[in-house]
């Protein structure tokens, strides 16, 4: 328990009895000799009479007879009307001090004091040295009650991350035990539970700064897209998005998120392995594929239904696809994603570039799409107009990819050797943006010729773009390049 008590500061003070209408000029003539402190007014009731105010002076002021207040200043108050001195008693207690100087009254000294700490919506997330568990508690309660409401639940990191989906263990020290929380970054909301899937707040600026790269139409990748803050944000700006990530609980909040910022309508959602994501996307489908009549399996308006990271196996043991008609669609298996992409191939001429595709935000698109996610039926909501997600062959054109596992995405690279076949493809070749780290004994040469030997090709002008510190020897980056010819078949 904590004893609130224990902070009360009693200040002994000196107040004049200022007529109430004086107080404004009274101000100005006492300017630098009134009390001076966060969140106090100077200026406060007289309890014995309603028609003046008691202005109360700072600790400066030692005496009644005001002998630290310049005599100028007390002619010319004098002038104004009778100076009364009254004595005035200020407690400043628990509820008035901040987070950091309450703590440094309870921790031992000489220790950093942790009142920061990285907010998701109404979630404070601490980071609490091993030094300070044993404060753990008292630490959480402190940070709670100086940030409540706006923060409702305070949570700790427990141990390192150790599973494929990034999440950290937490636990809750104070507060409800509610993960599920909402965040906006420029413009876009995002619906996550904290505790199922990752997110870092810390990343926005880099999410914000790869999508300014992006131009409406153009055609994005996303392989490991968590809840969507490259994917939501580039589907605002106008592009066809198509965003994967192997955790289901990031694939559910991305549709929500979607639909939720009314870009459902460009945002197509996968829950398999990056790698097959990618292979099965842009691999070209062998023409008997591309015939009407495979194609009818899955005909406008149906969807496919394939749930979570369950693949329903057929007799013949292969991942088989169920077409059912439902609401929301998530594709968790690559022969799904492959019978996806022959309906998309059927339907509508292949998406303009962006150069050439028109923009206006003030028409409403109805189409329907095979396999957008979350799409409703008829959903009669105005949406930016541009090419959609059933015009698009992934095999022909992509414009950026997207590999946000920075401990891995680098081993992902190899995927692309060959996947792309030069007869079909059109335009430039997609610009892939590969975060790593980058520790103190490593260099960028080091890193290219991972990424090189990876894609088997070599890679022409790579950019490096630091994304920020995550230790001290421990740096983020981003690696952008165009992938490299060589990759082509
Ligand atoms: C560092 S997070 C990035 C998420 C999101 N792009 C962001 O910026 O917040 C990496 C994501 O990759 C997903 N992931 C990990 N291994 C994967 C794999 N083999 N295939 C697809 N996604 C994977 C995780 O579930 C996690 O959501």
């Amino acid at each position: 328990m904590l004893d609130e008590s224990k902070f009360d500061v009693q200040l002994k003070l000196w107040a004049l009895r200022i007529p109430r209408e004086l107080c404004k000029v009274a101000t100005r003539i006492l300017n630098g000799y009134l009390l001076d402190k966060p969140r106090i007014k100077p200026i406060t009731e007289d309890p014995t009479c309603e028609k003046n105010r008691y202005m109360i002076l700072s600790e400066r002021v030692q005496d009644s007879d005001l002998s630290d207040v310049p005599e100028k200043n007390l002619d010319e108050l004098k002038g104004l009307c009778k100076i009364e001195v009254v004595p005035y008693s200020l407690t400043l207690g628990y509820s008035y001090w901040g987070a950091d100087h309450i703590l440094k009254q309870i921790l031992p000294p000489g220790v950093e004091v942790p009142s920061s700490f990285e907010t998701i919506g109404h979630v404070a997330h601490l980071n609490i040295h091993d030094e300070l568990l044993p404060y753990k508690d008292v630490i959480a309660k402190v940070i709670y009650d100086k940030n409540y409401p706006r923060i409702k639940t305070i949570v700790n990191k427990v141990g390192t991350i150790e599973n494929e989906f990034r999440v950290p263990k937490f636990e809750v020290l104070a507060g409800e035990d509610d993960m599920v929380t909402e965040v906006k970054q420029y413009g876009a909301t995002f619906k996550l539970d904290y505790s199922l899937v990752y997110w870092n707040s810390r990343l926005e600026h880099e999410h914000i700064r790869l999508v300014s790269r992006f131009r409406a139409g153009e055609i994005i990748c996303d392989m490991f897209a968590g809840i969507g803050p490259f994917a939501i944000p580039a589907a605002q700006k106008g592009c066809i998005v198509y965003a994967n990530d192997l955790n289901p609980d990031s694939i559910r909040y991305l549709k929500i998120n979607a639909e939720t910022n009314k870009v459902d309508n460009r945002v197509c959602a996968y829950n398999i392995d990056a790698r097959k994501f990618i292979s099965q996307l842009m691999a070209v489908p062998n023409n008997d594929e591309k015939s009407d009549s495979d194609i009818s399996m899955l005909k406008t308006g149906e969807k496919c239904d394939i749930q979570g990271n369950q693949e329903p196996k057929s007799e013949n043991g292969r991942l088989a696809v169920e077409v059912k008609e439902v609401p929301d669609t998530v594709i968790s298996n690559p022969d799904a994603l492959q019978a996806s992409r022959r309906n998309a191939d059927s339907l509508v001429p292949p998406v303009k570039r962006p150069s050439d595709s028109c923009q206006s935000e003030n028409e409403s698109v109805d189409g329907t799409s095979a396999f957008v996610a979350g799409r409703r039926k008829g959903s009669k909501t105005k949406r930016m107009r541009g090419p959609e997600i059933s015009d698009v062959k992934t095999w022909e054109h992509v414009d950026h990819v997207i590999m946000n596992l920075p401990a891995s995405a680098l081993q992902f690279l190899d995927a692309f050797r060959g996947l792309i076949q030069r007869k079909y493809w059109t335009g430039s070749l997609p610009w892939i943006h590969c975060y790593c780290f980058i520790r103190a004994n490593e260099t960028q040469e080091y890193i290219i010729s991972v990424a090189e030997s990876g894609l088997n090709a070599h890679i022409k002008d790579p950019i490096f773009h630091r994304v920020r510190d995550v230790a001290p020897n421990k740096a983020m980056f981003c690696l952008s390049f165009r992938l490299p010819e060589g990759c082509l078949i």
